[in-house]
């Protein structure tokens, strides 16, 4: 508990800068898939695209709804602005690195990046009109059992690619994952995501949101080797479900606002949570393989894709 208790001024982020991240302006290219190289070729400037509006304020930047002049293809632009903080212009830095390098289909992709007047960076996303499963949740979405199998399916299809590809996310929650009409489903947000060098490299950067962050991600020298990272963001999947059945965050009462140290306290030291009565039991034994206080207990992406819970579930229907 060396995190809980050396930190007395506890943020919701704390990013740290990468050594690596200091040096260019853009990261070089990586040899790119055939679909990254397709989107890339497509050529999008900042003077092709028309702002329409204001979609939502993250850390540090604006993200507008933005149309192609002469295409009328609908975008999202994210906008860093020149005057923030360095760490914050680190952070886009890191996603469009990692946006660059993905091509999976429950990723968000990425088809530019620009530098604007005045040191703003911006880039040009793909659009998703339903917004993120944060929006939805506050707007009354009920998410059925079904629904959220169907959610799960496709946000753990993400994960085993960018896991397979030694990618960590560390800040998987709600308001990070972006929906269609179609109820397609793409992870978002990868400024504090970390790319694996080595297989046992160590991940115990303290960065992303803390409330989803798993027990070992605030004590892991307590973990040696086997904290491996990818584990966290499995706790992280498992909070966001439990938190979109039950409706609010799943450690507090409906509207009790956070006190962060004894939030941490109960992530690493209180019972994981776990569904109300009245769930089946394919969904109770699902979010219990997610939240395994003990890492190496908990299931992998690729184990969860075939548990019953998704299995059991016609993933064609809705
Ligand atoms: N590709 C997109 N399509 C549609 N809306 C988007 C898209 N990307 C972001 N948004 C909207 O913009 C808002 C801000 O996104 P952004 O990624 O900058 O910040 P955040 O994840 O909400 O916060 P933070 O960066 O602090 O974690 C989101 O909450 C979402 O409503």
């Amino acid at each position: 508990m060396a995190v809980v208790r050396d930190r007395r001024q506890l943020n919701l982020r704390l990013p740290l800068p990468e050594p690596s991240e200091r040096c260019s302006r853009f990261p070089p290219p990586l040899p790119p898939s055939a679909a990254v190289a397709a989107a890339a070729s497509a050529t999008i400037s900042s003077a092709d695209l028309e702002k329409l509006q204001v979609l939502g304020h993250g850390n540090g930047g604006t993200v507008y709804k933005v149309r192609h002049k002469q295409t009328s293809a609908i975008y999202a632009l994210k906008v860093v602005h020149g005057d923030s903080d360095p760490a914050v212009r680190r952070q886009i830095l890191r996603e469009v690195s990692i946006l660059r390098r993905t091509d999976s289909p429950h990723v968000i992709k990425c088809h530019g990046v620009f530098d604007l007047p005045g040191g703003d960076i911006a880039f040009c996303m793909q659009y998703m009109d339903m917004g993120t499963l944060e929006s939805l949740l506050k707007n009354g979405v009920v998410f059925t059992e079904t629904l959220l199998a169907k959610i799960c399916h496709q946000v753990l299809s993400g994960l085993e690619y960018l896991h397979s590809h030694k990618i960590i996310h560390r800040d998987l929650k709600p308001s990070n994952i972006l929906v269609n009409q179609k109820m397609e489903i793409k992870i978002s947000d990868f400024g504090v995501s970390k790319i694996m060098q080595r297989t046992l490299d160590p991940c115990n950067s303290y960065v992303g949101t803390c409330a989803y962050m798993s027990p070992e991600r605030f004590d892991p020298d307590s973990h040696g080797s086997n904290y491996d990272g990818y584990a966290g963001d499995i706790w992280s999947l498992g909070l966001t479900l439990l938190e979109l059945y039950v409706g609010h965050f799943p450690y507090l009462a409906p509207g009790q606002r956070p006190d962060w140290a004894t939030l941490m306290c109960a992530i690493c030291f209180g019972e994981p949570p776990s569904l109300p009565e009245g769930t089946s039991e394919n969904f109770r034994s699902f979010v219990e393989c997610c939240l395994q206080k003990d890492s190496s207990k908990r299931w992998s992406a690729t184990q969860l894709l075939a548990h019953p819970f998704l299995t059991s579930v016609d993933l064609q229907s809705l």
